[in-house]
């Protein structure tokens, strides 16, 4: 019910539909529903009526059928209406010769159907309502009339008694699609001036909020419920009655004692096409593009009122007192209120009732609002019926300003939003990284290109500069033609001076001739030598012209090619290229140079780490040999005191051996020293002479004595006497061999592992005897006290051994089988150079050996020392051999390399840049040549280098 200026019947014809103001989802006409208008929408401008009848409040009048005790009264029943539905009009008869016409929208008989009812009088406002504005459909009259029969009657069983509330949502549920749209119900009603929610009885006194902006009334302390289907309908109008207060009066039992109302809420979805303004509610105006989705939002108010009586005539008393003047001080207050609305009442008084706040929208507001009055036919009830009448007509004269009311949809919209957000965010992520990318690509081309134009500037520069050059050489040379070319013509012009001078002495003498015929003879000949010399100056003049000629031709020639020069890059280019070929040659060949000495260099220093690694040996030695001879003497001194008489003459010889073969040692296989040689030899001489003397049998004798001492010395001796090979045969035939080995294999003592292991070297440098200490287990026990010693000399009298065994094809398997090759690879962890130097002599004679009867085709396969992890040994140590020691590793290295069978295993290793090194840095010949032979000949080697 609006407060501001009221709306007279005679503007109702007038009053145009306004545009919502200050809503804050409001939105422009160019909204266009999905649904076609309705016909009643659809009236032609022109028709005022038509127009007016949108506006202005509607209102029918429905009369009640007899009850049960008006038909009682039979034809004493007193009527005072007559209704002329034809017309619209109804005849109210104060009495017989008083009555009154009141014309209304619509009159409905006694007989006049729930549907028909419907149809005229609400179903146009759920029109409306469905298409977004606000309705109300209300129900007045007195008490008894039909208003709850005409509203709320449910008619569950029988549909066609159904009233308008049921009838209006099944006309909602039909229209629209839940998918979409939402129709949701608040059922309250209005008792004592206290609204309750008859959808959940226990919220009472809920307040009614004002929306000061728009007017608009809102309980948002009830509930609302959304519906599902019909039978949802019927069931929540159900609980909706049964709570509904009811109170027994005399006149109804029962009459409704509060006033009803049914908010149905409504909200459907709609889209735009064209681009949209619309207003958030920061009341800031955003234009969005696109399908914009907005919601209708509308409701629709169906209200059955309390019934209006007079307080005597109901019979009241006590609190239905109270009842009954609340109802009236309610409908009064409807009632003044419409009364203000239809005089267009500066003061429209909606606050006086909580009735009037609750439908100040429906009268004089945006709803658009239908009114049924309901009376009863009886006489009795005249004054009553007048007032309602009267109340019907009053209200026909209000006119509302319906309003369509759209929002945006925010959920939506913040849902499309928000998609659309992410979809943007990820595609300007995707542009930023393309455009990092594109930016990445062009920086990179951009410094290729700097590169490439700072290249070009100074091949440019240096072209210049090189033109320049020769600029200046040509011109250079230019001059000195020149200068040559000036030279000559002052020269010829010297010579044509002198033929001048001789021509006009040719005539003086001509002259002279003349006067004397005497000296004719003489200038004659003069002449002639004049004319032969002039014949000569001339040609050489024609000459010098010539060579001027062809200097000036050169001089062409020069500054053609200087400008040629200038203007041909191309030439340039390929001069430059030239010269740079040239260069390199040059320092190819200076790098080759450079290298062919580094080698020498290289090859020098090693060959002089040699000589200083021998000249340590060889002081070594000397050393040992001296110690050998003093414990010697000690030794014999000692048999001398001890031994018996036989044994002392034994001694008394070895004593003599010793003292004359002084600087006996057991390693003569390996002596290199000159001057150790010569005392070798004579203490060898020394030897043989004692032997001679002793007999060997005597000394190999002592190799099993229980003395220890004796034993060392012993062996000693013997092992001296076996580095010579007149001595050895005789040692073998003798037994020595075995008593060796039996020293070898049963004695704790050190002295006697390292003289043995000595003995058995030297032995072992005779093939046949190689045989038979490979058979009788020698490169097993030399094996064994290789594991067991840390003394570096014994190792190294066991490398040796083992070393001499090596250069023996035939015994490779069983050496190796017998645990000599891992023995040989163990003793490196001793780290001492003679040890390594044995090792390193002894892989080179293996490699060697199996090298050769693999190329004379007598063996096949992979090198027995690669099982045993030789390959891996050498490239792990490669670098930390000394020099004399290297070049047997190399050699072993190679001679292993020219086996195609090991190709696979050098390659794994990594061998191929070591076989690269060798060709390369080598210092000796062999091991050089042994290297490149493989890599040039291996296919797998060369696929490895390319
Ligand atoms: N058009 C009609 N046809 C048949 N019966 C009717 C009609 N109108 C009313 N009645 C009956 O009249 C009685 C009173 O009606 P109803 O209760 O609807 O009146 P009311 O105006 O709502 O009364 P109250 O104001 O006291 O609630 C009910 O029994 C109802 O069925």
């Amino acid at each position: 019910m609006a407060t501001g200026s009221g709306s007279g019947a005679g503007r109702a014809s007038v009053r145009p539909v306004d545009r919502p103001r200050g809503s804050s989802t409001a939105r422009s006409k160019s909204v266009a529903p999905r649904r076609p208008p309705s016909p009643a929408r659809a009236r032609p401008a022109a028709d005022h009526d038509a127009t007016a009848d949108l506006c202005r409040v509607r209102v029918a009048l429905r009369i009640r059928p007899k009850n049960a005790d008006e038909l009682a009264q039979g034809a004493d029943f007193d009527t005072c209406v007559e209704l002329q539905p034809e017309c619209k009009k109804l005849k109210l008869k104060k009495n017989n010769w008083a009555s009154e016409s009141y014309q209304f929208d619509e009159i409905f008989g006694e007989n006049s159907s729930q549907k028909r009812i419907y149809e005229v009088v609400a179903k146009p406002v759920v029109e409306s309502v469905l298409e977004g504005y606000n309705g109300t459909v209300m129900a007045y009259g007195q008490t008894g009339t039909g208003k709850t029969y005409t509203v709320g009657q449910l008619g569950k069983e029988d549909p066609s008694e159904r009233g308008i509330m049921v009838r209006a949502l099944e006309h909602i549920l039909s229209s629209m699609s839940l998918e979409t749209d939402s129709v949701a119900v608040s059922y309250l009603q209005l008792y004592l001036e206290s609204v309750q929610d008859l959808l959940a009885p226990e919220k009472t006194n809920i307040p009614i909020v004002e929306d000061p902006k728009t007017g608009e009334v809102s309980l948002p302390g009830a509930a609302i419920v959304e519906i599902k289907d019909l039978e949802h309908v019927f069931q929540l109008l159900q609980i909706g009655e049964t709570n509904r207060h009811a109170a027994n009066t005399k006149m109804n039992t029962e009459s409704s004692r509060s006033h009803a109302i049914l908010i149905i809420h409504l909200q459907r979805s709609l889209k735009i096409k064209e681009e949209t303004t619309v207003s958030i509610p920061s009341d800031t105006e955003h234009t969005l593009p696109g399908d914009l989705p907005l919601v209708l939002k509308s409701k629709l108010l169906i209200v059955d009122l309390a019934g209006s009586e007079r307080i005597d005539k109901s019979g009241s008393e006590g609190h239905m007192i109270e009842e009954a003047k609340f109802i009236n001080l309610s409908l009064s207050s409807l009632g003044k209120c419409i009364n203000a609305l239809a005089e267009n009442s500066s003061h429209i008084p909606t606050r006086d009732s909580k009735l009037t706040r609750m439908l100040r929208d429906s009268f004089g507001g945006t709803a658009r609002t239908s009114l049924v009055v309901t009376i009863g036919p009886s006489a009795r009830h005249y004054s009553e019926t007048s007032s309602t009448v009267l109340f019907g007509q009053r209200a026909m004269k209000v006119v509302n300003t319906i309003r369509l009311k759209e929002e945006v949809d925010y959920e939506t919209l913040y849902k499309n939003v928000e998609n659309e957000v992410d979809h943007l965010t990820s595609e300007m992520e995707r542009q930023q990284k393309l455009r990092h990318r594109e930016k990445m690509q062009l920086e990179k081309r951009l410094k290729e290109s700097e590169t490439f134009l700072n290249d070009l500037r100074m091949t440019s520069s240096m072209q210049i500069e090189n033109l320049e050059k020769e600029k200046h050489q040509f011109e250079y040379a230019v001059k000195r033609l020149m200068q040559e070319l000036e030279e000559k013509e002052g020269r010829n012009n010297v010579l044509s001076e002198k033929i001048v001078h001789l021509e006009t002495s040719l005539n003086e003498k001509k002259q002279q001739q003349l006067e004397s015929f005497s000296t004719t003879q003489i200038l004659a000949e003069t002449t002639k030598t004049y004319e032969k010399k002039m014949g000569e100056l001339l040609r050489e003049l024609e000459e010098e012209r010539s060579r001027s000629a062809s200097m000036k031709g050169h001089f062409n020639v020069l500054e053609q090619q200087l400008s040629d020069a200038r203007s041909s890059a191309q030439f340039q280019e390929n001069t430059a290229r030239e010269l740079k070929r040239e260069l390199s040659k040059i320092t190819q060949t200076f790098t080759s140079q450079v290298h062919s000495l580094e080698e020498k260099i290289s090859q020098l220093v090693s060959e002089k780490e040699l000589i200083y690694e021998e000249l340590k040996s060889t002081q070594a030695k000397v050393q040992d040999e001296a110690s050998h001879r003093q414990s010697l003497e000690a030794e014999v001194l000692r048999l001398k005191r001890s031994k018996t008489d036989n044994c002392a003459e034994e001694s008394k010889t070895l004593c003599g051996m010793v003292r004359s073969g002084s600087g006996l040692g057991s390693e003569a296989f390996m002596h290199k020293s000159g001057n150790l040689k010569e005392t070798l030899a004579s203490q060898r001489g020394t030897i043989s002479k004692i032997f001679e003397e002793v007999g060997l049998p005597n000394v190999l004798a002592l190799l099993k004595s229980e003395e220890l001492e004796v034993q060392i010395h012993a062996v000693k001796v013997v092992a001296n006497l076996a580095a010579e090979d007149i001595n050895q045969e005789k040692i073998v035939e003798e037994g020595g061999l075995d008593a060796l080995l039996s020293l070898l294999e049963t004695s704790e003592n050190t002295t006697i592992h390292r003289a043995t292991a000595g003995a058995i070297a030297n032995l072992a440098m005779n093939v046949s005897n190689q045989a038979l200490i490979m058979n009788k287990g020698g490169a097993r026990l030399l094996a064994n006290i290789a594991s067991k010693t840390d003394d570096p000399q014994t190792m190294r009298m066991v490398a040796g051994a083992i070393a001499n065994l090596c250069g023996n094809e035939k015994w490779h398997a069983m050496l190796k089988q017998d645990g000599g090759i891992k023995a040989l690879l163990g003793m490196f962890q001793t780290g001492h150079t003679d040890v390594i130097a044995q090792i390193a002599r002894g892989l080179a004679n293996f490699a060697k050996c199996e090298s050769r009867v693999i190329s004379q085709g007598h063996k096949k396969g992979r090198s027995l020392l690669i099982e045993d992890g030789v390959l891996s040994w050498i490239m792990a140590n490669s670098t930390m051999f000394p020099p004399s020691t290297r070049r047997h590793i190399e050699l072993a290295f190679c001679h292993l390399a020219q086996n195609v069978e090991n190709s696979r295993d050098i390659i794994i290793t990594g061998g191929i840049k070591e076989l690269l090194r060798i060709s390369r840095e080598s210092s000796r010949d062999d091991a050089r040549n042994l290297a490149k032979k493989a890599l040039n000949s291996n296919p797998a080697f060369l696929k490895e280098i390319q």
